[in-house]
């Protein structure tokens, strides 16, 4: 057998002289991850780590669990390990010193489509391809001028609801708020991204409107499913049997017709003719029906759960309602249609809309750390960890807000708190990563509120009281109410809407 020798292998020879070296990185390398201090986490069981501690309302089971464990808490869904962030303090944390190390999303099954492979906005990383995607989506679709420009699509679409809501009150019927806030938000955003400024072009869209409605409620009813894949992988293959994989396949292939059609009906210079522009001659590379779809469902599911909640808290809070009808009433007077200057006064309503948006916050916002190590309220943070920002626990953080489970709109009355740079207020979410519709957002819920409590009062079906509304949420990665909000329109002045 041929001996080994040092001196004539010059691999070996190296090596050696490499060893202190190796020695000392290997050395280092364990004492630094020695001394790396994890965030705290609930005891977790094999396989599925934390899933047993938290119900189908994530947001509520983690804020209790946050209550034990602190602020920034780690907790396993199955085998994926996720920084749980839960206080105003902890988020400022985050976002004075690790904002842009935070600010990429992540995705799971159900939403993967969505983000035509990471070339849309929502989920796009952080970088130059979403700083662009962002430009053009606000200076086109977003901006204070285009809402502005869009006064009368809102105008003529908020008259048609109030048509409809006159008529089931002269029958004394009831009517399902919910599927009409949606059925309005869907033709504005239609007609926004289209540019059909005249309604007589809705008519071309009143098919695509029909069939956004259909395929969104089937994504609600995706993204509110167990998925296998994202919890626990070597599972993956029961996603076939329990119907998710077909659900996600209908979902989308009917969500890319209804992109399709916008993109038929669009006119130019609007704003799905500016993104096929740019993309075709200023050879921008992104997914423009990724981008739109991902708009799309941002814009008219928060809004309008949003606008779901508020009239639910009015229902439920009679004096705020009583209060909220009073100050738009003197503010208008007797005319029958509401100028945005008139909504600018009715600071009442605007502390409401605030009040409603701080107990009923969209639901938890999805973050990922970069490829790096962060340092966050004494914890390490690993790269590439899930941040669960938990806007229901920030927001109703004792330590900013008094009786902060109790709805009080006149909170907002006595301080000056806005939507954006508030300690424990971020309805809008928070960083570079913020929410860009918030002008149109806002002013939607101004504008419908008002109209609605200028022309109605508002009963409860069958004879119940408002303190039997029900108020159960669910979670379809957005927190809705649960049930549709039926309710009974009284009609306030014979001669208007
Ligand atoms: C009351 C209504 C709305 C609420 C409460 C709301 C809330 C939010 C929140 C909390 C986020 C996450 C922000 C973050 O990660 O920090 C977000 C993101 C986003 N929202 Fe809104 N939103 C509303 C309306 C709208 C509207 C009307 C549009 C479009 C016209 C829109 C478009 C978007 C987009 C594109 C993003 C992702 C931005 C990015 O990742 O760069 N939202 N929104």
């Amino acid at each position: 057998m041929e001996q080994i020798s040092f001196h004539s292998n010059p691999f070996l020879l190296s090596l050696l002289a490499l060893f202190p070296v190796i020695l000392f990185a290997v050395i280092k390398n364990k004492t630094k991850s020695k001394k790396r201090k994890l965030p705290p986490s609930p005891t977790k069981l094999p396989i599925i780590g934390n899933l047993h501690q938290i119900s189908n309302l994530p947001h509520k089971s983690l804020h209790d669990l946050s209550l034990k464990h602190g602020p920034f808490m780690f907790v396993n869904l199955g085998t994926t390990p996720c920084l749980v962030v839960s206080s105003a303090d902890a988020l400022e944390e985050m976002t004075k010193n690790h904002d842009i190390t935070f600010s990429n999303r992540h995705t799971n099954t159900g939403i993967s489509p969505l983000t035509g492979n990471g070339q849309d906005l929502l989920f796009n990383t952080h970088g130059d391809q979403w700083k662009q995607i962002r430009k053009i989506s606000v200076l086109h679709l977003m901006s204070k001028n285009v809402v502005n420009r869009f006064q009368t699509v809102r105008d003529e679409e908020i008259s048609s609801i109030l048509e409809t809501i006159n008529l089931s009150s002269k029958k004394g019927e009831e009517i399902d708020m919910s599927y009409m806030f949606n059925t309005m938000l869907t033709n504005v955003f239609h007609r926004s991204y289209t540019g059909s400024y005249q309604r007589g072009e809705m008519r071309g869209l009143e098919r695509a409107t029909r069939n956004f409605l259909s395929c969104d409620g089937k994504l609600k009813k995706l993204l509110g499913s167990f998925c296998f894949e994202d919890f626990l992988p070597s599972l993956a293959l029961l996603d076939r049997f329990t119907g998710f994989t077909t659900l996600k396949k209908t979902t989308y292939s009917e969500m890319d017709d209804v992109m399709e059609s916008l993109i038929n009906e669009r006119k130019k210079e609007s704003f799905v003719d500016v993104l096929l522009h740019q993309r075709d001659n200023a050879k921008l590379d992104y997914d423009v029906k990724a981008i739109m779809q991902g708009i799309l469902i941002a814009a008219v599911d928060s809004t309008g759960l949003e606008l779901d909640w508020l009239l639910a808290d009015l229902i439920k809070h009679p004096q705020v309602m009583r209060k909220a009808q009073e100050e738009v009433q003197r503010v208008v007077g007797t005319k029958s249609k509401i100028s945005s200057n008139e909504i600018d006064q009715m600071h009442y309503l605007k502390c409401v809309i605030k009040e409603t948006l701080r107990m009923h916050p969209p639901g938890i916002i999805p973050r990922q750390t970069s490829s790096e190590w962060i340092k966050v309220g004494g914890y390490d943070i690993p790269p590439k960890t899930i941040i669960l920002v938990n806007l229901f626990s920030v927001q109703r953080d004792a330590k900013y807000w008094e009786n902060p489970h109790d709805y009080i709109p006149e909170r907002f009355l006595e301080k000056n708190i806005e939507f954006m740079g508030n300690k424990g207020y971020v309805p809008y979410g928070f960083g570079r990563r913020n929410c860009p519709g918030m002008a149109y957002g806002n002013t939607l819920l101004e504008e419908v509120m008002a109209n609605l409590l200028y022309h109605f009062d508002w009963k409860m079906p069958d004879g119940s009281k408002p303190e039997d509304l029900n108020m159960d949420e669910v979670s379809q990665f957005l927190v809705a109410r649960k049930y549709p909000l039926k309710l009974i329109p009284v009609q306030r002045f014979k001669s208007n809407a």
